[in-house]
């Protein structure tokens, strides 16, 4: 249960870090002082920066300045990789079409998912059924929108899941034929380092994200791999990679419909780090007696916190914290955002450790983490 905290702890998880492998972890002084601190900021805010996370500041970095040369491409090259349904929903949305309780959110973004194979979720998957590649963009959305097989009443289901399969067989084949080919184009093309240097980033975080949650999972007096298995095992992913306009920008002739970059929100999965623009204070969280926190940029820390499956887990003992952004800086900010969710199809409840821990009654209902995804997906965007 959030309280009135004033700020967000800071906390060193290298202790924890280095004994990720060790079996006995949860007997280590050091692994257990930090789970004790992430619990209390679990507790207590349900967020936390992290130090010691052995990310290098470097990538870190060079993360945050290939999204500033992306956002800063003219709008027609960014639309080249646009989020529709037809992809998945992956891909660019511009300013303006992301919404939040039925208000648009003043931020950019380009949203990657981890891949879903067709059929592999049955009907709970289909609408995010896609990968992140980005090169096929190439062809034009239009020629996607065309290829793209959709379900229809005439046809049996089992049609479509055969040109589905077709349809990204082709998408597969195309993916492996352009890592070969280093003269080839993708998009995004510029900055022409986007793409690895994002796919060795999300090597990286979500690694760091399931040793988090090893702490986590002593936190909250569980095994180290209480999540791995049919919780987390084969953990489902997003990124979001953000970018908010100055307020005033008076070299912008773009006229925004409001100042919030980013409503009021929690976030869906497990755990989230953000890696923030360093100047730039415009992250808030909101406190239990409704005061908004700001998560002032400490540099070279990741911003995490719990999302909404975590809260079921721990039987709220947990806090999906609501959080919103406002960039009222000159100037443009960055972000980029990994979250960290359950396997897609797994069915989320109240861990019996802390039904225990909370008074021996569920007080959480059960919830199956691809459902709560796709339905929030969907009144994300409306088109
Ligand atoms: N996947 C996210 N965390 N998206 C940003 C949150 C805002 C989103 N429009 C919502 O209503 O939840
Ligand atoms: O940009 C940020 O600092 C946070 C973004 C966020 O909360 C989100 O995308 O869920
Ligand atoms: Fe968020």
């Amino acid at each position: 249960m959030a309280s009135n905290f004033k700020t967000i702890p800071i906390i060193d998880i290298s202790p924890l870090l280095k004994k990720s492998d060790d079996p006995t972890m949860s007997e280590d002084k050091g692994v257990l002082e930090v789970c004790n601190l992430l619990d209390r900021a679990c507790k207590e805010a349900g967020f936390f920066y992290v130090k010691g996370h052995g990310i290098p500041d470097s990538l870190i970095n060079a993360v945050k300045d290939v999204t500033r040369d992306f956002f800063d491409l003219p709008y027609d090259e960014k639309n080249k990789i646009k989020l529709s349904a037809v992809t998945g929903y992956r891909g660019y949305q511009r300013i303006g079409e992301n919404i939040t309780l039925g208000v648009p959110d003043m931020h950019e973004a380009i949203d990657c998912y981890r891949e879903v194979t067709p059929g592999m979720y049955g009907a709970l998957g289909k609408s995010l059924e896609g990968s992140n590649m980005w090169y096929l963009f190439w062809f034009r959305p239009a020629a996607l929108m065309v290829a793209k097989p959709r379900p229809c009443w005439v046809r049996t289901l089992l049609i479509y899941q055969k040109e589905m399969y077709i349809y990204l067989l082709f998408h597969r084949a195309m993916n492996l034929y352009m890592d070969k080919c280093d003269n080839v184009d993708f998009r995004p093309s510029n900055p022409s380092n986007f793409k690895p240097l994002m796919e060795e980033y999300l090597g990286l975080l979500k690694d760091l994200s399931r040793r988090i949650m090893q702490g986590i999972s002593i936190a909250l007096s569980g095994s180290p791999n209480m999540f791995e298995g049919e919780r987390a095992g084969d953990p489902f992913w997003v990124m979001r990679i953000i970018g908010y306009p100055a307020l005033s920008d008076s070299t912008n002739a773009m006229k925004l419909d409001n100042d919030i970059g980013c409503g009021a929100h929690t976030d869906y999965g497990l755990l989230t780090l953000v890696n923030q623009d360093d100047d730039i204070t415009a992250l808030q969280v909101r406190n239990r007696s409704g005061e908004w926190i700001s998560a002032v940029p400490i540099p070279g820390t990741f911003v995490c916190n719990i999302g909404d499956m975590l809260k079921i887990l721990s039987n709220g003992l947990y806090e999906s914290t609501l959080h919103r952004v406002i960039n009222s800086s000159p100037k443009y900010r960055v972000s980029v955002a990994f979250f960290l969710e359950p396997n897609f199809d797994a069915a989320i409840e109240p861990l019996e450790c802390c039904v225990q821990h909370t008074g021996g009654v569920a007080k959480l209902g059960r919830a199956v983490y691809g459902e709560h995804l796709v339905r929030k997906v969907l009144t994300n965007f409306v088109m």
